[in-house]
């Protein structure tokens, strides 16, 4: 039996930050992940670094133009970039977490109760471990819709798999328009493939603030992705997506098949029931607020809790449990405004009220749309299309939301967030001396 003060499962963001915290404390700790080519955890092996790898390559590839040859030929290049970046990422993620004195276990852990886990090697080897503290990092996983024709169809991929396809579709058909097929949708178009989006909802990207969803729709029209809303897929054959839109049959079909219909929390065998550690319908691990599950030695952090899935709200579960075992206060409650954003061409990001939830608060604001080819640095970068909305709380003058959908938006939407959580006025931010040209002095003219 191995004893260990605190055990994590799973090489995730939280998992290996937490590990590495607690191990330089001098307590004794052990990291438990069930695949070595995930040590790192999701994002740098299979999710947002090789996606925003291909991004980048993508739109590179997008600006040589040239025939479907050397398009493809730079596809390729790309999924070989790819493929150096996530294996030097993993090694680095790996020597870092060795070095600071956590014992790495390349085990699937399995709970036996509250304080015992089951070890399962590669090599059919058993063992168990014993501890004082555990904390689950175990991350999610992508739902596969029940279609027909689905299983055992190598035209149809998920992210993962699709990020290991070397070979460029011509025609590729995505099944779901949220983060990953938009994103997917974008990366593939600027490779120069025929993309589809099939989505059920009849609305696109509901969630977002109307205005800028409708823009962003036909700023994605434009480029040459098609869009079809309010459909219901029936099934699969090979490459061919039969569904049916407001009654009628449709067939879409491509050389892939891309499954981006969502991501679910990876609880399923891990033995909770065992422990007494309590999940919601959808498998997600309930906790307090302080990340702490059903049973008070055993914390959760990041996409398992099935709440937000990004790898910085997984870093910040690591900081409010760090907290929480030294008796601070930090919470899921006051991470202050969470913001995001989406690799499109151009990205997307946000943060705070869209104008359907502002007006649905009561609140008076003023708002401001300023077109992105009104910037001079979107002139240099000659990306002009898109524009910046914000929502200016009447009154006090604070920051109610800011939906920026231009170049470099990813970087300026950090800004906005400081700017919301410290209570900072728009009207300091449009006052603000900025460097020029950037996109950030927009702020003089958009929070004037
Ligand atoms: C295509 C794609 C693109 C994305 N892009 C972005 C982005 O741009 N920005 C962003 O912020 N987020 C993005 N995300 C979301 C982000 O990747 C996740 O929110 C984040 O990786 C979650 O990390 P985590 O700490 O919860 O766990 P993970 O990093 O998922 O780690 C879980 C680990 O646990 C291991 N494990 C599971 N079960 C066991 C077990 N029983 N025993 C041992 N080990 C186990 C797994 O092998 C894995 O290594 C993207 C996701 C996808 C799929
Ligand atoms: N830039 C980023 O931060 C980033 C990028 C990619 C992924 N992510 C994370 O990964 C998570 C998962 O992304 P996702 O895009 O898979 O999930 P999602 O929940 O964002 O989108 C899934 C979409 O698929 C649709 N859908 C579901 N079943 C369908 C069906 N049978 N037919 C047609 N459409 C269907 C849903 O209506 C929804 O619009 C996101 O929640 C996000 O947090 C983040």
């Amino acid at each position: 039996m191995r004893e260990y003060k605190n055990l994590i499962i799973g090489f995730g963001k939280a998992g290996k930050t937490l590990a590495g915290y607690l191990a330089k404390k001098g307590e004794k700790t052990a990291l438990v992940e069930e695949n070595p080519l995930r040590y790192g955890g999701t994002c740098i092996n299979v999710a947002c670094i090789p996606s925003k790898s291909l991004e980048h390559s993508a739109a590179l590839s997008a600006t040589f133009g040239g025939s479907l040859a050397e398009k493809k030929e730079r596809y390729r290049a790309a999924i070989a970039e790819k493929q150096r970046l996530t294996g030097f990422l993993r090694q680095k993620n790996y020597e870092k977490i060795a070095s600071t004195g956590a014992e790495i276990i390349d085990a699937r852990a399995v709970f036996l109760d509250q304080h015992h886990v089951k070890l399962q090697f590669p090599d059919g080897r058993v063992d168990e471990a014993e501890a004082e503290r555990i904390f689950i990092n175990t991350g999610a996983v992508t739902v596969i819709p029940p279609i027909a024709g689905i299983e055992n169809n190598p035209k149809v991929f998920t992210s993962e798999s699709m990020m290991e396809l070397s070979e460029l579709p011509e025609k590729l058909v995505i099944i779901g328009g949220g983060y990953i097929g938009l994103e997917f949708a974008s990366y593939y178009n600027n490779f120069g493939s025929k993309v589809t989006v099939i989505q059920d909802s009849e609305q696109f990207i509901p969630r977002e603030d109307k205005e800028m969803a409708a823009l962003i729709e036909k700023t994605l029209v434009e480029s040459g992705i098609e869009i079809i809303k309010g459909a219901k897929v029936e099934e699969i054959q090979g490459g061919s997506v039969r569904f049916t839109v407001g009654g009628k049959a449709e067939e879409k079909t491509g050389d892939a098949v891309l499954l981006a219909t969502g991501r679910k929390p990876n609880t399923a065998n891990l033995g909770l029931e065992h422990a007494g550690v309590d999940v919601t319908a959808r498998g997600g691990i309930i906790t307090d607020k302080q990340c702490r599950t059903s049973v008070n030695h055993i914390f959760a952090m990041g996409d398992v809790r099935g709440d937000l899935q990004f790898t910085y709200i997984s870093l910040d579960d690591f900081r409010i449990v760090r907290d929480a075992l030294a008796g601070k206060t930090r919470t899921t409650e006051n991470r202050g405004a969470v913001p995001y954003a989406v690799f499109l061409t151009p990205p997307f990001a946000r943060v705070g009220l869209s104008e359907e939830e502002a007006v649905a608060a009561g609140k008076k604001f003023k708002k401001t749309l300023l077109p992105t080819a009104a910037i001079p640095k979107a002139q240099v970068l000659r990306e002009t299309r898109g524009a910046l909305k914000v929502l200016i709380e009447e009154g006090t003058g604070l920051i109610l939301g800011a939906h920026l959908f231009c170049p470099e938006s990813p970087e300026m939407i950090n800004l906005v967030k400081r700017a919301m959580d410290s209570k900072i006025p728009a009207s300091e931010l449009a006052e603000q001396i900025y460097t020029h040209p950037t996109m950030t002095e927009a702020f003089n003219d958009l929070f004037a």
